[in-house]
């Protein structure tokens, strides 16, 4: 007869499932905790021309992030304008971000500051003032990063973004967040028919960038970008274009009109009755103007509106360069371009001016979007000016003719959008975090988007907790029903010790 095991009592099977259950617990409370507790977070500061902006970014604490779930929790308008304006005076640069900055402190909580990168990304206004003065430039850089080296977040540094980098970082957050990046591509097949191109229209610089068939990098290195993303690989043509952001093209526009020095404009892409005094030293002020300031000029002109879209549209058509292209085909000023092709995000400025026209809408067809701007164009002055229009700056307000009109031209005249591939635009804010270069930028500094595919994709969070659950149930069945079956299942979570201890047992 076989001698009775001594260990196999009730007590000590007992004991045994207890501490199994702990251990299993353990591990799975572990894995629970670090999927949903414990969030990590990022900050990135755009410090664009026209004015500085505070994103805070979210996501779980697990290690290879390939869920698409970084999210925007907040952000924060610094007050004043851009950066690259306080180049006489530097310091207040830096003292411009502390409200952001504390309310920054308020919003990570407090035991993550210590370990949240915090970056600063400049863009075309730091990039003009470092072309025209690289020590008022070095020096508000010098007076931002000791701004924020004094929060208690882990600072990774301050720095110019080139404009291929804005264009490319503004490309992956709109293909990120339509979830775009991750779609598995069979072999030799082509996908980039599924991502969607960035346009970016900034009040210094503006950015295009989308993948093409027709674009190996070949023509035109300069203009290639290559990544490789989620196991896919991606060829991504990209452009940005200084001085071609609103405000410096109004500059040009009404540098166009004052080129002989007059003490009076009237300007089609004002509103009729639209009348202020401009200062020439202001409005000549830029590396994108300052050549052509005119020799001799009164300090001040009257700039008067006359409210015509049609003869706006000439005037901005003046500051594109059309003559010259040595590629196969450029959009402006000899810039190679591809082919355009598939669907288009177009966010900042894009979005600001077409949504307050009520112009969003493209599946309306081009020529009456065009008919819409120019009724607007011609209302006069004073009825744009006393209708109620919450929160919109005078100064805006002023300028949408303008504006609009840019716009279109620069879609249809710069960038070769057709009656047809017009509607393939969508004007966008946000797609749960706002479009704009920043979430790329970070999703890259923190190595956030893979090269390669995982190779067993990441449970998901209600997949995840049925598993627990499952297993709880699973295991707690099993060994009721024979201490046999207990020893099975400690097998089942690597718990070889135990699973001796059990084999000793039976
Ligand atoms: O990219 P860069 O060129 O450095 O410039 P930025 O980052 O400062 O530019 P934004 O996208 O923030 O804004 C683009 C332009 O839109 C203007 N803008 C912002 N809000 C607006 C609104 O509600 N209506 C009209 N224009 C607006 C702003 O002054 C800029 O001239
Ligand atoms: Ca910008």
């Amino acid at each position: 007869m076989k001698e009775r095991n001594p260990w196999h009592t009730p007590l000590t099977i007992f004991i045994a499932v207890v501490v199994r259950f702990s251990f299993l617990c353990l591990n799975e409370i572990n894995l629970f905790f670090v999927l949903f507790c414990c969030p990590q977070y990022g900050i990135v500061l755009d410090a664009g021309s026209s004015h500085t902006a505070m994103y805070i970014y979210e996501w779980p604490a697990e290690k290879d992030n390939n869920t698409g779930r970084v999210e925007q929790t907040h952000s924060c308008k610094v007050k004043g304008p851009g950066i690259s304006s306080y180049a006489s005076d530097p310091k207040k640069a830096g003292q411009s971000l502390q409200v952001c900055m504390k309310e920054a402190e308020r919003f990570v909580p407090s035991e993550r500051h210590e370990e949240t990168p915090l970056y600063l990304g400049a863009t075309a206004g730091m990039r003009l003032l470092n072309i025209e003065n690289s020590t008022a430039s070095d020096q508000v850089f010098q007076a931002v990063s000791e701004s924020l080296q004094k929060s208690p977040f882990s600072f990774q540094g301050a720095r110019i973004l080139s404009g291929q980098e804005e264009g490319a970082f503004g490309w992956v957050t709109v293909n990120y967040l339509d979830d775009r990046l991750k779609q598995v591509c069979a072999v030799d097949m082509d996908c980039s028919g599924v991502t969607t191109g960035a346009l970016d229209l900034g009040g210094a610089s503006t950015q295009i960038s989308f993948v093409s068939d027709a674009f190996d990098g070949s023509e035109s290195p300069n203009n290639s970008v290559n990544f490789r993303l989620y196991g896919n690989d991606y060829n991504l043509y990209t452009h940005s274009f200084l001085c071609y952001g609103k405000d410096q093209v109004l500059r040009m526009a009404l540098a166009h009109q004052t080129k002989s020095g007059p003490g009076s404009i009237s300007d089609p892409c004002f509103h009729n009755g639209y009348s202020e005094s401009k200062n020439y030293m202001t409005l000549y002020n830029s590396p994108c103007v300052s050549k052509r300031k005119p020799v001799s000029s009164p300090a001040d002109f009257t700039h008067v509106g006359k409210g015509n879209f049609y003869q706006c549209q000439e005037l901005v058509k003046s500051v594109f360069d059309f003559t010259q292209c040595k590629y196969t085909q450029c959009s402006f000023n000899g810039v190679y371009q591809p082919t355009l092709q598939g669907p288009f995000g177009a966010f900042s400025a894009y979005y600001f001016v077409m949504n307050f026209l009520n112009l969003t809408d493209t599946s309306v067809p081009l020529q009456s979007v065009k008919e819409a701007l120019a009724r607007y164009c011609s209302t006069p002055w004073e009825t744009v000016r006393t209708l109620p229009h919450p929160g919109i700056k005078l100064k805006y307000l002023a300028e949408y003719c303008f504006s609009g009109t840019y716009i279109l031209t620069l879609l249809t005249e710069g960038y070769n959008f057709t009656s047809e591939t017009f509607s393939k635009i969508r004007f966008i804010k946000q797609v749960s975090s706002d479009a704009g270069w920043t979430l790329g930028y970070m999703l890259n500094l923190t190595n956030m988007i893979p090269a390669e595919a995982p190779d067993t994709p990441l449970l998901p969070h209600a997949g995840y907790v049925s598993h627990v659950c499952f297993l709880f149930v699973f295991y707690l069945f099993g060994s009721l029903a024979s201490p046999q079956t207990c020893l099975l299942l400690c097998f089942h979570g690597n718990l070889v010790p135990l699973a001796i201890i059990f084999h000793s047992m039976t």
